[in-house]
């Protein structure tokens, strides 16, 4: 049997993953995901290319990394590919100063990434667990990390600057900007259907259980709402996205809160979860009347949408609006309530095309072009992967 690379992608609520023939196209021999690991998590898997999905719903309450890994093992063991495996690729959340491009996951490394834990709390520390899991289950094959930060480390340096001290920002407090693998995907398909111009002044949306938003300058990286750490922007599932920093000393200071108190109330109960008082989850609270529920959904719409008017300035004006991710691929409401708070940059959507979810939901004569792009973050880390090995990927060797 050929070879193939298995993909592991833990986010802040899921685990998706992909298994990849390691050849030129890299077809996908199988997907899936595994969604609400803090609830009640399900499981969906597909076979090649536009085959059914099989669903099952795996537990009552939430499962820990280490049996959501055994789940993936399990269906991909069942569908004989196991053996075939000879290298692993993980999306890990952060990559700091160091790590900007694919590399193997040695044990120095993994102690450099673990160093970087308290900024991505919700992440960094599943994605190395994963990765120690993976050693276990598959020795033989070679891990490889492919970080998020990544592409957007050649941004401008003003983007990445805070107004600080300078010797704080030469020791690494300055933005770093996540889901990059993601906007890595996206700039390719637009390089493929714009050519070297890839949508030129372009904003991508992705918005997932976090969500950020991505200025590029044709396919690169110029700003992005994410900073320090994958807290900061928009409102998300469970995160406050950006917040003054005069309220988080108030709190430390006045209302005596512990710094993980502060840590927990920022990334695991405030954004949609904190205003709505119901969940995290968009769908639900699309499907809710509660009031609540809406002036979450408003508040996640009007901090989308300034957003969207400050990179615009970063980029000095705006040809395409990308939406991407679970939210961004799969709500025309939502879609349609940030193109409506985006109206005075020339946006203007297709009702029936947004409803139908088709690659370009923008009016006819839109001055800006507005398009859905599936994420595939797992085909972005595979090719990532099958590019870097036949390089010869880098190993650290500080
Ligand atoms: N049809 C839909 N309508 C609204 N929201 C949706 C829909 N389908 C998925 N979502 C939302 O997408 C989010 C999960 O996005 P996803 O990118 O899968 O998350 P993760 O960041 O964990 O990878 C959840 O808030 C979910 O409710
Ligand atoms: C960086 C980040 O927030 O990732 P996710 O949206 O997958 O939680
Ligand atoms: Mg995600």
């Amino acid at each position: 049997m050929a070879d193939t690379i298995l993909v592991l992608n833990a986010g802040s609520s899921s685990l998706k993953f992909g298994v990849f023939e390691l050849c030129t196209q890299l077809p996908v021999l199988m997907r899936g995901s595994l969604a609400s690991l803090n609830g009640k998590p399900q499981m969906s898997v597909f076979g090649p290319e536009g085959s059914q999905a099989q669903h099952a719903d795996l537990a009552d309450g939430p499962i820990s990394t280490e049996e959501a890994l055994e789940f993936v093992f399990a269906e991909v063991e069942g569908k004989g590919l196991l053996q075939s495996v000879s290298a692993v690729g993980h999306r890990i959340v952060h990559g700091g100063r160091d790590f900007t491009a694919a590399t193997i996951l040695d044990p120095p490394t993994l102690e450099a990434l673990r160093a970087l834990a308290p900024v991505a709390p919700l992440h960094q520390p599943h994605n190395l667990d994963i990765v120690e899991l993976a050693v276990r289950f598959l020795p033989k094959a070679v891990q490889i990390g492919c970080f998020d930060t990544a592409f957007h480390a050649a941004r401008p340096r003003l983007a990445t600057l805070y107004a600080l001290p300078r010797a704080l920002t030469d020791s690494g407090i300055m933005s770093f900007g996540f889901h990059g693998i993601s906007y890595g995907h996206i700039a390719s398909r637009l390089r493929e259907r714009y050519g070297s111009a890839a949508g030129g002044r372009a904003i991508v949306a992705h918005l997932g259980s976090g969500a950020s938003l991505c200025a590029m300058h044709e396919g690169k990286s110029v700003a992005t709402t994410m900073g320090f750490s994958p807290l900061d922007g928009l409102v998300m599932g469970t995160r406050s996205g950006s917040i003054d920093p005069g309220v988080i000393l108030y709190l430390l200071q006045n209302r005596k809160m512990r710094a993980h108190e502060i840590s927990r109330l920022l990334y695991d109960r405030s954004g949609l979860l904190g205003v709505s008082g119901i969940s995290d989850d968009m769908q639900t609270l699309v499907e809710s009347d509660d009031p609540q529920s809406k002036e979450a959904i408003d508040l996640f719409v009007y901090r989308a949408g300034r957003e969207i008017g400050s990179l615009a300035a970063a980029l000095g004006g705006l040809d395409t609006l990308v939406f991407t991710a679970g939210i961004g691929e799969n709500s025309p409401l939502i879609r349609d309530k940030i193109c409506e708070a985006a109206a005075w940059l020339g946006v203007t959507l297709d009702a029936e095309r947004n409803r139908q979810g088709n690659e370009r939901i923008s009016a006819h004569g839109s001055v800006v072009d507005v398009l859905v792009i599936p994420t595939e973050e797992e085909r972005a880390v595979a090719e990532q992967v099958s590019s870097a090995m036949s390089q010869g990927v880098p190993v650290r060797d500080k």
